[in-house]
């Protein structure tokens, strides 16, 4: 599988001194070639299809706390020496690997949230094929929200990149945006291609194809990015097999390499550093998290009454007062009738909004109601 995988990353990259019109071809084939390539191994992943690795299934953990993070890694790299320093939770520590068999969860406190960290067992090469617990582990990223990759410094340079190939094959997508096109699979009507702008890479006779070879013949499409790859559009096709995660590379064990190829490392994108056994870097690497998970915190107050700055709803990013209501009781918006809102997401102080304003983190938030006397808790 991996070396299919590699060939066609081979063929994706044409030399410099063929044709434009050989290479368009190339780019047809292949882009077809994908697209078969996909939907085969979205059927081998199936779990009712593959060969007895375990199913698709995760591990038994319950959801809880405002957002789920999931230590990702081989094994050894140190994820339960992580966690066991930034939760109260003690998974146990070794020097060998598969020391964590199962997942385990802690419960990190900060800024007022709590976030939910998930330790896992290593997964090792193959891992989206079913080696070792791989699929388990996969599936338990998968319903998190953030990805923490975390990578040995004292290793060798590839594994991030062949730890990032394991969960691009099974669908996930690491710090990218679903692509800017729309498919709309319709019962009859034929297809309809529609490009906003030229397209750089895509023309309508290779979509025409892997949508034929998907059996799609009825939709609608709307190309509005003109850098969409065929890859990107193969993704939009596969989107119920597509899962788009937020990742902060970590490096651990900083202690055991030199100052030049810490620099390299701490310079990679998305990338922070820790030695969790000397103790350094790791509430940097708690910091980032809370950056990238955008997570904001809502006051609420009572009118004639100061808002109390300890206790802060948990919201996600571009939340509205509607989110906020439904975070306080399932029944509030049921009678609000209009909010007040000071901060950062206000025109005025206060600026009277309706259910749809989006709030910003920090801001103080008053909910009116029709029954009198009620307000946000
Ligand atoms: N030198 C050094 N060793 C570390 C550091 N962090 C963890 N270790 C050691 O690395 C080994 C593996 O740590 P674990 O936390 O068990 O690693 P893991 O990733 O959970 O391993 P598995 O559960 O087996 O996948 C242990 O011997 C740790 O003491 C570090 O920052 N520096
Ligand atoms: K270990
Ligand atoms: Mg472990």
């Amino acid at each position: 599988m991996v070396n299919i995988t590699e060939k066609i990353k081979e063929y994706g990259h044409s030399p410099p001194h063929r044709l434009e019109a050989e290479n368009k071809a190339t780019n047809y084939h292949l882009g077809l070639l994908k697209g078969k390539l996909a939907r085969l191994r979205a059927q081998l992943l199936e779990p009712t299809t593959a060969a007895g690795a375990g199913g698709g299934a995760g591990f038994d953990v319950s959801k809880s706390g405002d957002a789920r993070i999931a230590l990702v890694g081989f094994p050894s790299v140190g994820k339960s020496t992580f966690l066991s320093k930034v939760t109260k939770t003690k998974s146990e520590v070794a020097a060998y690997s598969f020391t964590t068999l199962t997942a385990i969860p802690g419960v990190l406190e900060y800024g007022g949230a709590e976030i939910q960290v998930l330790d896992l067992p290593g997964i090792i090469e193959g891992a989206a094929e079913g080696k070792g617990r791989g699929r388990q582990v996969i599936s338990a990223a998968k319903t998190s929200d953030m990805v923490l990759m975390v990578l040995d410094a004292t290793k060798r340079a590839e594994q991030r990149a062949l730890l990032e190939q394991e969960l691009e094959a099974v669908g996930i997508r690491l710090n990218q945006e679903p692509p800017n096109i729309t498919l709309k699979v319709k019962k009859a009507g034929g297809m309809k291609i529609t490009f906003q702008n030229p397209p750089k890479n895509l023309d309508d006779k290779m979509l025409y194809n892997i949508l034929r070879d998907y059996r799609i013949l009825n939709c609608d499409i709307l190309v509005r990015d003109e850098n969409a790859t065929v890859d990107q559009f193969i993704d939009v096709i596969m989107r119920d097999h597509r899962t788009y995660i937020k990742c902060l590379y970590v490096y651990n064990k900083i202690d055991g390499i030199s100052l030049e190829h810490l620099n390299i490392l701490a310079h990679e994108p998305n990338t922070a550093v820790m030695s969790c056994e000397m103790d350094l870097g790791v509430s940097e690497v708690v910091d980032r998290c809370w950056e990238e998970l955008k997570l904001m915190r809502i006051y609420t107050k009572r009118k004639g009454i100061e808002p109390d700055f300890r206790e802060a709803l948990i919201v996600r990013q571009n939340s509205t007062i509607e989110d906020v209501c439904d975070c306080v009781h399932r029944t509030l918006k049921e009678s609000f009738k209009y909010a007040l809102v000071w901060g950062a997401s206000a025109r005025h102080v206060p600026q009277r909004v309706g259910l749809g304003h989006v709030v910003s983190d920090e801001d103080v938030v008053s909910i009116v109601g029709t029954k009198s006397g009620l307000a946000a808790k």
